[in-house]
């Protein structure tokens, strides 16, 4: 049977972000299948870009790479130092980007995670931190105060909105910390990217192809910002990260690794030879074809979850049509 749309399902080998599984659907077009998989917890209008990077995905021609493979960096959730440290030891990648300020932890606990992670690491790797927008700006401030000794490359979203972070960057500058600072959230989530430019709250960009309409958006949102970009991943498959991957292969600079190494974060996948990363990058040419690859019998999803997923998919494509204007 020909399929046009799939739903699937797939377990996380770590908590992350409090989430323990990810679903979505793939959608079928003449290129391939694009992936749609936002997040459970987000609803309505907010879902409109995610769909148009799938339909683009599925149907559009893949912009031309400027180079053969993109360096990526290890994510390490909020875990214990030992298991950060061999999680950083085991990926092969000379970046790690740790999570810091999880929600009943301590400073204590960052300090001990950061501190395993920059051993482990040695000298020459480089050490990113991700506060997920926790911190207020006097806690980011103290806490970069107290994590700079460990080399830190930038802090990804230290507070939540793009003024506190313009604060932040003040104060830093103020006393002497030159950490840069990187907007996520604020790019992905506020509505308004560009405000991160004009506010001078950031000093990289962290650019998500799913929340922010597709590759080609992507592109023209970088050029808008004028800031080194970071692509990073949404937690997808081996075919939404493989959108990632040729959006950092098609940008005319590329100063940082990128945070697209997630495969591992997931149990399984929806291609039988999942994106590999090996000496910390992965080769551009195996995710140009990624979308071609899908195996239909590797989407598990139970007859609830598919039921669910057209629903949510249908009244998407209902506001995307609204907001086109038709
Ligand atoms: O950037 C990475 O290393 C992996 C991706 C990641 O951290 C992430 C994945 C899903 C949702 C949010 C985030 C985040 O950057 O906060
Ligand atoms: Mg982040």
């Amino acid at each position: 049977m020909e399929h046009h749309e799939l739903t699937w399902r797939l377990d996380m080998s770590l908590r992350f972000r409090g989430i323990t599984t990810r679903e979505g659907m793939l959608l079928r077009g003449r290129r391939g299948w694009g992936e749609w998989s936002p997040f459970l917890d987000y609803d309505g209008p907010e879902l409109v870009p995610w769909l148009a990077a799938a339909h683009e995905a599925a149907e559009e021609d893949w912009p031309t790479p400027c180079r053969d493979s993109v360096p990526v960096n290890v994510t390490v959730p909020a875990v214990g130092p030992e298991r950060a440290a061999a999680i950083v030891a085991d990926s092969g990648c000379r970046t790690a980007k740790v999570k810091v300020a999880e929600a009943g932890q301590g400073f204590a606990e960052d300090l001990d995670r950061v501190t395993a992670v920059r051993s482990a690491l040695g000298p020459h790797g480089a050490v990113r931190l991700d506060a997920n927008g926790a911190w207020t700006v006097e806690q980011a401030a103290e806490a970069i105060g107290r994590l700079r000794h460990l080399d830190v490359e930038y802090v990804e979203q230290p507070c939540r909105s793009v003024t506190e972070l313009a604060e932040l960057r003040r104060r830093l500058a103020r006393h002497g910390i030159d950490v840069a600072i990187a907007a996520d959230e604020s790019i992905r989530r506020s509505g308004d990217p560009e405000r991160v430019a004009e506010l001078e709250a950031a000093d990289v960009a962290v650019l998500k192809v799913q929340p922010l309409g597709g590759v080609r958006a992507c592109l023209e949102l970088a050029e808008r910002l004028g800031l080194p970009v970071v692509v990073s991943s949404a937690l997808e498959s081996s075919v939404g990260l493989a959108a990632g991957v040729v959006l950092a292969a098609a940008l005319p600079r590329l100063p940082f690794a990128c945070g697209l190494n997630t495969s591992a974060l997931l149990i399984g996948d929806l291609v039988s030879e999942p994106l590999a990363t090996v000496d910390g990058r992965i080769e551009v040419q195996q995710a140009l074809v990624m979308r071609e690859k899908v195996d239909p019998s590797l989407c598990l999803a139970g007859p609830a979850d598919a039921e669910r997923w057209r629903h949510r998919l249908g009244a998407t494509s209902r506001l995307s049509r609204i907001g086109a204007g038709q």
